[in-house]
C-alpha cells in the first residue's frame, strides 16, 4: 500500500558514492568479532593489534544480556534472526543448544554487549559445570523466552521462570527480567492478549504465593513482549530492551525531539543499520509499529541497492555529509535515511512539502546531530576508560603489580580512534 519510488539515491549511484569513504566516517573503538562482515561492520575498526588485549579487559564492563527458557522456545532463533541475519525459515534446522554460548555482540557505538544464549536442554542451577551466580550477577537483563504456541507447557515454563526469578533477583538487585512471550506469528489480536494476560496474571499469582507477599513482584522489574522472528515485533522487544541498557538513551532520545521540532519531522529514529534495532526514538508520540517497519524495509532497500552496485567490498552506506536516501510513499509521506557513522543511521518520516520547505534547516541540523553523537561517543568511551581505570586501580592494590603501561595502551586504543 505504501511503497514507492525511489527520488533521490545517494549523490550518484555509482559504487564509491554508496559505500562509506573510513577515511571520512568518525572512527570509534568497535569490537565486532561475532558480527558477519557484510553488514557494515569495518574489520580495520575492530582488528587492531593490540585491542583485543584491551576488549578482553574492557568486556568485563559491558552490560550482559541473558537469554534463558525451556528447550526448543525459539532462544537460538532470536539471536541469529536479530544478529546474524539469519533467514527465520532457516532457523527449522538449528541444532538443540547443547552448552550456554556466550557472544559478545557490538552493534553499534552505543551497544556492546554480551549475550549468554542457555541451553533449554539442561538445568543452568543444577548444572555444576555453570556457575549461575557469576552469569547473573554480572547481567544487565534476563530475557525469559516462553513459547505462547506449545500451551503444554506453560505451566512448565512459568515455574522455571518463577525459580529464574527469585534465583536472579536475589544474586543481582538491578537484574531486569524481560519475557518474550514467543512464536504468536498466526495468532489473531485477541489471543495474543488472552496469551499474555493468562501469563502475566500466572506470573504475579505465583510470585507473590512463593514469597508469601507482594514486596518482591513490586520490586522487581519484570517486564512482558509478545514476539515473533517472523516479523519486526522481535526487533521491537529487543530495541526496547537495549534501551535500558543504554546510559545515554535518554540524552539521544532528546536530541530526536528537538531534531522533530525544529525540522517537522513526523517522527525520527536512530538505528543501528546492521542489526535493526533502534537505539533511539523520539518521545514527541507513541510508537508506530507500522511506521517502525517501514523504515526497517527501508534499511533493507539500502542495504540491498548498496548490495548492488557494490557486492564485494560493501561496508555500509555512505556517511558523508550530502548523501542520503529518500523514499516518496504514496501518503504524502517521505522516508529519509541519512547515515550517521559506519553503524548508526538517522531514518525520519516527514511531509513532503514540509520536506521541500525545510530540506536546508535538515541538512544544516543533522550536521549538528552527527556531531553531538560523537561527543556523546566520546563520553562514553571516557567512561569505560574510567571504570577500566578504576578497576586497574583495584588490581594494582590486589597483586601489587604495576597496571600503568596497559592503561596508557588502552587509552591510546579506546581513544585514539575518536
Ligand atoms: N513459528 C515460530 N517458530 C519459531 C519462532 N522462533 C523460533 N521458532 C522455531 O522454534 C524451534 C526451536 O528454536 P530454537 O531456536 O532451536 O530453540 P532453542 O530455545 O534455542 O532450543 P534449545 O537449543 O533446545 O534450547 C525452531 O524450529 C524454530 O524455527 C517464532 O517466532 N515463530
Amino acid at each position: 500500500m505504501m511503497s514507492s519510488s525511489v527520488i533521490d539515491q545517494t549523490s550518484s549511484l555509482s559504487s564509491q558514492n554508496i559505500l562509506i569513504s573510513s577515511s571520512n566516517a568518525p572512527i570509534v573503538d568497535f569490537s565486532v568479532g561475532s558480527m558477519p562482515a557484510n553488514y557494515g561492520y569495518d574489520e580495520s575498526f575492530s582488528k587492531e593489534e593490540d585491542e583485543d588485549e584491551s576488549n578482553e579487559e574492557t568486556s568485563q564492563f559491558k552490560p550482559r544480556i541473558l537469554i534463558m527458557g525451556l528447550r526448543k522456545s525459539g532462544k537460538t532463533s532470536i539471536k541469529n534472526v536479530v544478529f546474524h541475519k539469519m533467514e527465520p525459515t532457516d532457523t527449522l534446522f538449528l541444532d538443540p543448544t547443547t552448552k550456554t554460548n556466550l557472544e559478545d555482540i557490538s552493534c553499534c557505538s552505543f551497544i556492546t554487549f554480551q549475550v549468554y544464549d542457555c541451553s533449554g536442554q539442561i538445568d543452568l542451577f543444577s548444572d555444576p559445570t555453570c556457575d549461575y551466580n557469576a552469569l547473573l550477577k554480572g547481567c544487565g537483563s534476563l530475557i525469559f523466552v516462553i513459547d505462547a504456541q506449545d500451551e503444554d507447557q506453560y505451566h512448565d515454563a512459568i515455574t522455571c521462570l518463577i525459580q529464574t526469578v527469585h534465583k536472579g533477583y536475589n544474586i543481582n538487585r538491578s537484574i531486569k527480567f524481560e519475557v518474550f512471550i514467543h512464536k504468536v506469528d498466526g495468532f489473531p489480536d485477541e489471543k495474543k492478549m488472552e496469551i499474555y494476560n493468562e501469563i502475566q496474571q500466572r506470573t504475579s499469582e505465583m510470585l507473590v504465593q512463593q514469597d508469601g507477599s507482594d514486596t518482591m513482584i513490586q520490586k522487581i522489574y519484570l517486564n512482558y513482549h509478545l514476539t515473533s522472528i517472523y516479523d519486526h515485533s522481535i526487533f521491537e522487544a529487543f530495541s526496547k530492551v537495549v534501551h535500558k541498557l543504554i546510559p545515554q538513551h535518554r540524552q539521544l532520545e532528546r536530541l530526536l525531539d528537538y531534531l522533530c521540532n525544529s525540522c517537522g519531522l513526523e517522527r525520527a529514529f536512530l538505528f543501528d543499520v546492521a542489526s535493526k534495532i533502534f537505539i533511539a526514538s523520539d518521545s514527541l508520540s507513541p510508537l508506530d509499529t507500522q511506521l517502525y517497519e517501514l523504515c526497517c524495509d527501508k534499511i533493507d532497500l539500502v542495504l540491498d541497492i548498496s548490495n548492488i552496485y557494490a557486492p564485494n567490498d560493501i561496508e555500509g552506506i555512505s556517511s558523508d555529509d550530502a548523501s542520503y536516501t529518500c523514499v516518496k510513499l504514496n501518503n504524502e509521506l517521505y522516508l529519509y535515511m541519512k547515515q550517521v557513522n559506519k553503524f548508526l543511521a538517522f531514518v525520519c518520516v516527514i511531509r513532503d512539502e514540509i520536506f521541500m520547505e525545510n530540506r536546508g534547516i535538515m541538512d544544516y541540523n543533522l550536521t549538528l546531530f552527527k556531531d553531538s553523537i560523537k561527543d556523546i561517543l566520546l563520553a562514553q568511551q571516557n567512561m569505560s576508560l574510567l571504570a577500566n581505570q578504576t578497576n586497574l586501580n583495584q588490581n594494582i592494590n590486589n597483586t601489587g603489580s604495576s597496571g600503568g603501561q596497559d592503561l596508557s595502551q588502552m587509552a591510546n586504543s579506546l581513544l585514539g580512534n575518536i
